[in-house]
């Protein structure tokens, strides 16, 4: 059966979902949403929900500021200017319960419809602790990684508040990762790293 065959046979079946959760993470503008969307193109939408722990954050920060959820998702310059007030704000409310945003995410995007879940902005323990505990064999952490100087001609500057505090660097001490990906440029090593990826989903399709 080839690839796509084997993609789309799995379509409609929808029980015991999820069978594959994939938490990336890495540092600003390492390209976690640049592979995370290649991924997406490559398994397709049929079978493939992204989430986006940050979604349910920037929805109540548009709704409760009056600002354009639309561009606070993308990947402009606009979010930077409310990061660190919502860097602030989400603190708190993890801080009463660390699984919060996980959980909306899940819901918000009705993840459940889906086989595969793409978790596309891991950034705490806490994060990878509730989808482990909730999701256990399924779970997958892939680390995204560019030198810091790729990541500064991608529009990376270092912020004080941002980049020196935990909702950056609480992961920078996990060195045990299911797969780390380098993002430096050289698209044949995303695309060994994509299929290392897609072998796994096959696997559970
Ligand atoms: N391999 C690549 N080739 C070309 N452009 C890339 C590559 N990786 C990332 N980029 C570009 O670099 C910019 C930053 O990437 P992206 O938004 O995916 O980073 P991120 O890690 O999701 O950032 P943030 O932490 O701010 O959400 C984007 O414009 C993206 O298209």
């Amino acid at each position: 059966m080839s690839r796509s065959e084997a993609v789309s046979a799995t379509i409609g079946r929808g029980t015991g979902n999820p069978k594959r959760v994939f938490l990336f993470s890495g540092k600003r503008k390492c390209g976690k949403d640049y592979i995370t969307d290649l991924l997406l193109e490559r398994i397709g939408e049929e079978n493939t929900v992204i989430i986006k722990i940050s979604s349910p954050i920037k929805s109540h920060w548009a709704e409760e500021k009056g600002l354009d959820l639309h561009k606070l998702m993308s990947a402009n310059q606009y979010k930077e200017n409310f990061r660190q007030d919502m860097i602030i704000w989400s603190e708190s409310v993890r801080a009463k319960d660390p699984g919060y945003f996980c959980r909306k995410a899940v819901d918000m995007y009705k993840a459940q419809e889906k086989p595969i879940w793409v978790v596309s902005d891991i950034r705490r323990k806490t994060d990878i602790k509730w989808f482990t505990e909730e999701y256990g064999d399924a779970v997958r952490t892939v680390r995204v990684v560019a030198d810091e100087s790729v990541r500064q001609r991608r529009g990376y500057v270092f912020t004080k508040g941002v980049d020196d505090i935990a909702s950056e660097c609480d992961l920078d001490d996990v060195l045990e990762w299911n797969w780390s990906i380098i993002n430096n440029g050289d698209e044949s090593e995303v695309d060994r790293c994509l299929k290392l990826f897609i072998d796994d989903i096959e696997s559970v399709l």
